[in-house]
């Protein structure tokens, strides 16, 4: 049996089918229960109106001709209890009107339960289709968001997925309407298999018709999903550079890009609803020719040579007309299915697991660090295409010291630091930490004994407790409030109107650059942090913020291994070791005094930082 079942799951998986749809099939998985339960409910509430169509045949033709018995309603028992010998006229009317309420009835209980778990499986889809974004986006490597626009993953987390719920509830629709249809069908070859023949031979002709628009709808469809990613993110850009646009008078500007991407939309829209639109009237009138045909022949031919009761042929058209809506339905949903293919291709882009770099987990937990990270000819490139931006990179960082990286503004400082918490993987050499690589150590364990203190810390449009408190469980009150304490941010903090409760506002608007760093500090305090990562403020700060900031740093070093990314040479004075990079190369490393007794590239940017400070520029004091 399991022979079966391999052969059977080989023989899917090989289909093209399977393989373009494979990352949206698989869902199923999680909600095949209510999947099933919907195909069920809704295929009930099919047969039972189509029972109920052969019962009220059947009361047509007693009503017509109250003497008839030869009727067949499928079970014998039935025809038994409704035509008993001992039955009258009445009976008979009362026990076949009693029956056709009873599957109305039924007919409608299941005509509720099928849509409401058809739009449960929908809206189960789309909440696994969110959280397999939300998988695939954190365990990407970072250098997944170098290129990926920011824009185009938000339309696909809000707009696609939305978008592709409905193309499901549409399949779902299609499954449901196209099962009461074959249960129509059935009715309908009961009553004249040579009409149903007939009506069937038009119908598949105007399906076959339709199909060649399909493919132009879902062309169109592809425009759609492009114009809605540059919108968002033309919409994201334009609420994060609001400071900048105001401040430089760019409205204009800004006005011109913006209306025309809206423009974009717009047309795209457009286009694709002419497609869509075209289909629902010409199919209507063809179906109406065809109805209208097949009734008109079906009087001469049968009804004329008595070959089909009046009673049938009422009864025939009866399902023609309710098949009417729904064969435009069934064609109405093949065309809508169509136009969602651009949003299945924008979200397989995004899923697709093939094509993208991922970081591999290891399995050595770390505690502490015992003794050193040493880089050993590391190499490194943000992109395959790209220029490296580190070269062959030798570096030993002892534990318990204070390693300053210094170099101009893109020597590749941020970049190397970067490699520690393994945001990115060496594209050649190796890490190791304690005589472990790096990429064999497992990588939340390392990062929890991290914590990265830099000017872009991200602030959470959420309370200051939440923002100090992120990322560690259970931090009672004393726990909180001394850790703002040592970051000297608890004054600021108790000045503000909700203290501790008080939300900060998107990326923390409400805060200036001096707090958002506390409140970063705040955070990594809290940590307890065995290695540090300091990125140190490029943007002045007033001398009394600064000496605040750097007593903090101070209490949050001790103890820890620092990599400090400096960019005034006052704050490393003291550290253990510098390292001077230049256009990705480590170009000296030693104690600050002795780099400076070499008179190398630390003197000059030394003799720099001295003769801007004394033309009281503080923006030339910085590398
Ligand atoms: N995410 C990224 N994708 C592609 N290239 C990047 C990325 N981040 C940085 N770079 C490039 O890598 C080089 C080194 O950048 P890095 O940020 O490491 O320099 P830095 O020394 O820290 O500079 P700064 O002092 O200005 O912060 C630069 O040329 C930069 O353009």
């Amino acid at each position: 049996m399991q022979k079966v079942f391999a052969f059977f799951r080989s023989l899917i998986q090989v289909t093209a089918f399977w393989q373009e749809n494979r990352i949206f099939l698989r869902e199923f998985k999680y909600f095949w229960d209510i999947a099933v339960l919907a195909v069920i409910f809704s295929f009930l509430g099919a047969v039972f109106e189509g029972a109920a169509l052969v019962v009220i045949n059947s009361f047509l033709q007693v009503l017509t001709n109250p003497e008839t018995t030869a009727i067949n309603l499928g079970f014998d028992w039935l025809k038994l209890w409704i035509f008993s010998p001992e039955s009258s006229t009445n009976d008979r009317i009362a026990r076949l009107g009693f029956l056709v309420i009873l599957l109305a009835w039924m007919r409608s209980l299941f005509a509720y339960l099928g849509p409401v778990y058809a739009k449960l499986t929908d809206a189960s889809f789309a909440d696994r289709m969110r959280k397999s974004m939300f998988e695939q986006l954190v365990s990407l490597s970072l250098s997944y968001y170098s290129q990926a626009r920011s824009g185009d993953l938000v339309n696909c987390l809000n707009n696609e997925i939305a978008t592709i719920q409905r193309g499901f509830g549409a399949v779902s629709g299609f499954a449901i309407r196209g099962s009461t249809l074959i249960v129509y069908i059935v009715a309908m070859f009961l009553i004249s298999w040579q009409l149903s023949l007939a009506s069937l031979v038009l119908f598949g002709m105007l399906s076959v018709f339709i199909s060649s628009f399909v493919v132009r709808v879902r062309e169109a469809s592809f425009p759609v999903s492009q114009a809605g990613g540059d919108f968002t993110s033309a919409g994201i850009e334009l609420i994060s550079a609001m400071r900048t646009i105001q401040t430089s008078a760019t409205q204009n500007f800004e006005r011109v890009r913006f209306y025309r991407v809206s423009e974009r939309v717009k047309q795209a829209l457009f286009r694709l609803n002419k497609a869509v639109d075209l289909i629902r009237p010409l199919a209507e009138a063809i179906s109406t020719t065809i109805l209208i045909c097949v009734i008109v022949t079906a009087f001469h031919v049968f009804v004329v040579s008595g070959k089909l009761q009046t009673a049938s042929l009422l009864t025939f058209m009866f399902i023609l007309f309710r098949m009417m809506p729904l064969v435009e339905q069934v064609n109405g949903l093949r065309v809508e299915i169509g136009s969602y293919g651009g949003s299945l291709a924008k979200l397989r882009e995004v899923l697709t697991t093939e094509d993208k770099i991922y970081l591999k987990d290891g399995e050595i937990e770390f505690t502490h660090l015992e003794n050193s990270i040493e880089f050993l000819a590391v190499d490194f490139s943000y992109n395959s295409a790209d220029k490296p931006v580190l070269h062959d990179i030798n570096l030993s960082i002892k534990r318990g010291q204070t390693t300053a990286l210094v170099g101009s503004s893109g020597a590749g400082k941020t970049t190397l630091a970067d490699l520690v918490p393994r945001l990115y993987d060496p594209t050649s050499g190796t890490i190791l930490i304690d005589g472990v690589d790096l990429k064999d150590i497992k990588i939340s364990s390392l990062r929890s004994r991290m914590a990265i203190v830099s000017q872009n810390t991200f602030i959470f449009n959420a309370s200051v407790r939440y923002n100090i408190a992120y990322g560690v469980d259970h931090v009672d009150e004393q726990t909180l409030v001394e850790a703002a304490r040592q970051a000297n941010a608890l004054d600021f903090i108790l000045d503000m109107p909700q203290g501790f409760d008080t939300v900060l506002g998107d990326r923390g608007v409400r805060l200036s650059g001096g707090q958002c760093q506390r409140i970063a500090i705040a955070r990594a305090l809290l940590r307890k942090p065995d290695i540090l990562i300091l990125d140190e403020a490029t943007s002045a700060l007033d001398s009394v913020t600064e000496r605040l900031i750097q007593e903090s740093l101070d209490r949050l070093s001790k103890g820890c291994t620092v990599i400090a990314i400096a960019h005034r040479l006052s704050t490393i004075a003291n550290a253990d070791k510098v390292v001077v990079l230049e256009r990705g190369r480590i170009v000296e490393q030693g104690t600050y005094q002795e780099l400076i007794d070499r008179k190398g590239a630390l003197w000059k940017y030394h003799q720099m930082q001295n003769s801007s400070s004394n033309s009281e520029n503080p923006e030339h004091g910085q590398l």
